[in-house]
């Protein structure tokens, strides 16, 4: 893959402003192709990152806690690979631990990293819960995302406030009924 410089990507952000049909030199915009720049590196920092690092500090003193772990309503900001436009909703990750736990901030990070990239809403959902049960090795592990997609509310079919909800349920949280039902009633019960 092509390394670009900013300057590269500046240019290309005043040939869609000339594109749209505007001028990139006029007062309100000269800057404008260096603050989109400057932006896309912010909402696509993930690509800087590995988010498994963050699951690599553990703690093992959980006095014999041996229940499901589940962190609701993650913000979750991300963009579809076909549009690049924004994908804007919650993330629910939950994980039923075997001898040790995550800081729950960590899950948050997790689930950011991946966020900030261009994907569908499948894979981002797919990727989380891999990368925890890769790196902490749980009994189960479950994710739940709800958003709402620019691509659909902004243009195209023009469908405001229809969500997608995903999941990727992995162990015991997609094979042990009661275990499922557990994680699937903490994760929708303020539906
Ligand atoms: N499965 C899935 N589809 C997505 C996601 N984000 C956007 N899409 C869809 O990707 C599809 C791309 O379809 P195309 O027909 O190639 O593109 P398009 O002509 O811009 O499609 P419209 O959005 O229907 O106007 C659309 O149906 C989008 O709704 C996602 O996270 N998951
Ligand atoms: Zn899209």
């Amino acid at each position: 893959m092509t390394k670009r410089t900013q300057a590269e990507a500046e240019a290309a952000v005043r040939v869609l402003i000339e594109w749209a049909g505007e001028d990139p030199d006029r007062e309100g915009l000269v800057e404008t192709p260096a603050r989109v720049a400057r932006s896309y590196k912010q909402l696509f920092a993930g690509y800087a990152e590995d988010p498994r690092d963050y699951l690599e500090k553990t703690f093992e003193e959980v006095g014999g806690y041996d229940e499901l772990i589940v962190l609701r309503d993650i913000r979750v900001v991300s963009f579809c690979e076909h549009h690049m436009l924004p994908f804007l909703g919650r993330a629910h990750v939950g994980y039923l631990p075997t001898n040790r736990v995550v800081g729950i901030s960590k899950l948050a990070r997790v689930v950011n990293g991946f966020a900030r990239r261009m994907q569908i809403q499948e894979k981002l959902t797919a990727e989380i819960a891999e990368a925890i049960q890769e790196v902490l090795q749980p009994q189960g592990v479950g994710v739940i995302i709800e958003a709402e997609h620019s691509c659909m509310t902004m243009r195209g079919v023009n469908t405001p406030g229809s969500n997608l909800i995903t999941s990727r349920l992995m162990g015991v949280i997609r094979d042990d009924p009661r275990t499922r039902d557990e994680f699937l009633r903490i994760a929708r019960e303020h539906y």
